[in-house]
């Protein structure tokens, strides 16, 4: 049976240790480090997201900047409010919620973001400071994944990483960070032809595909190393909703070195990054 990595343990440790500086900060420089977290519509994952963002929030001593817009929201009114947040001297992190209703232009939200306040890391000069190695805000879901496997202790040099998805928030920036780790990395997405012959050769598998438990046992090397970044809403057959991975977890578990459970893996992870992050700008302000 797989290792379980602890995404929870790791997030309450590095959640406590984020709290502690955030006070001795706060003391210093008066007032908190804000976020303000930009939600469009009633993606499920997002509102998993929100509801412990705030909480981490309260408890680190971040305040948050919640809005919550309906789907019929217009660009022209977030560009406004990305404006009003760029220029608020309390806000120190922005985050936007992705994925946006199709008739809203994320990109040109994105690049409106100040990069200094970009706490997911998604404006261009900051992946454009990650395609060169250098030091910048990461997105939060990537880097909460290289923690999980640093705090694993696995080895990453020179294994073969398979990386399932190709998204922005996720897919790009995790597969760039293993590439900075030494991996020999491999991308698969919905075009790629023969996709469990490439996955069955990884020792490490990210899987981040939105596909509720699409990657089964017969997909996985044994003794691999397995991060399911999936977070899916399903019904189960009594009705009732619950959360579940991209990863069969039952089947994988079974042929895995080491695996992250959802809830409980990557999920609270990117809530610390996110965390992170705001403390890291906050700081920066301050201290250059
Ligand atoms: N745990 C967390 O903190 C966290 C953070 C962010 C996202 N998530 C979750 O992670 C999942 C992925 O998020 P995302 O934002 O990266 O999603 P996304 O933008 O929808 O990207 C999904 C990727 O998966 C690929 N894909 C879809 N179906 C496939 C298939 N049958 N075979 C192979 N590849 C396939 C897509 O390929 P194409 O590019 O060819 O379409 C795409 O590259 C979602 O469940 C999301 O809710 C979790
Ligand atoms: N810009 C942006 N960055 C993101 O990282 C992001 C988005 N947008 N949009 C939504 C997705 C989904 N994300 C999530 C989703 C859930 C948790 C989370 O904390 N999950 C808990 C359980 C939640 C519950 O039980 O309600 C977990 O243990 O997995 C974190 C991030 C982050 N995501």
């Amino acid at each position: 049976m797989a290792v379980i990595i602890d995404g929870k343990a790791l997030a309450k440790k590095m959640q406590s240790a984020i709290a502690a500086e955030v006070a001795q900060l706060q003391a210093k420089y008066g007032r908190p480090p804000g976020l303000a977290v930009l939600m469009v519509g009633d993606n499920p994952a997002s509102a998993a997201y929100v509801k412990n963002k705030e909480t981490a929030c309260l408890r680190a001593g971040i305040t948050s900047f919640g809005k919550h817009f309906p789907a019929s929201v217009t660009q022209s009114e977030l560009e406004q409010v990305i404006d009003q947040l760029n220029a608020d001297d309390r806000v120190d992190g922005i985050l936007i919620q992705l994925p946006l209703p199709e008739n809203l232009d994320a990109i040109a939200l994105l690049n409106r973001l100040a990069p200094e306040k970009d706490a997911d890391g998604l404006h261009p000069n900051n992946l454009g400071k990650l395609v060169r190695g250098e030091d910048g805000l990461r997105s939060c879901t990537p880097a909460g994944v290289m923690e999980l496997l640093a705090e694993a202790k696995i080895d990453i040099a020179g294994k073969n990483a398979v990386v399932i998805g190709r998204s922005i928030l996720v897919g790009k920036p995790v597969a760039l960070m293993l590439l900075e780790k030494n991996a020999t990395v491999t991308i698969v997405h919905s075009r790629t032809k023969n996709l469990a012959e490439i996955t069955s050769k990884a020792d490490i598998l990210i899987a981040a595909i939105g596909r509720p438990e699409m990657i089964t046992a017969d997909m996985v090397k044994p003794d691999a190393v397995v991060i399911d970044v999936g977070i899916n809403r399903v019904t189960d057959d009594a009705g009732k909703s619950r959360l579940v991975g991209d990863v069969d977890y039952a089947g994988v578990s079974a042929v895995a070195s080491h695996i992250t459970p959802v809830p409980g893996g990557v999920g609270p992870m990117t809530v610390t990054m996110l965390l992170h992050n705001t403390v890291c700008s906050y700081r920066r302000k301050f201290i250059q």
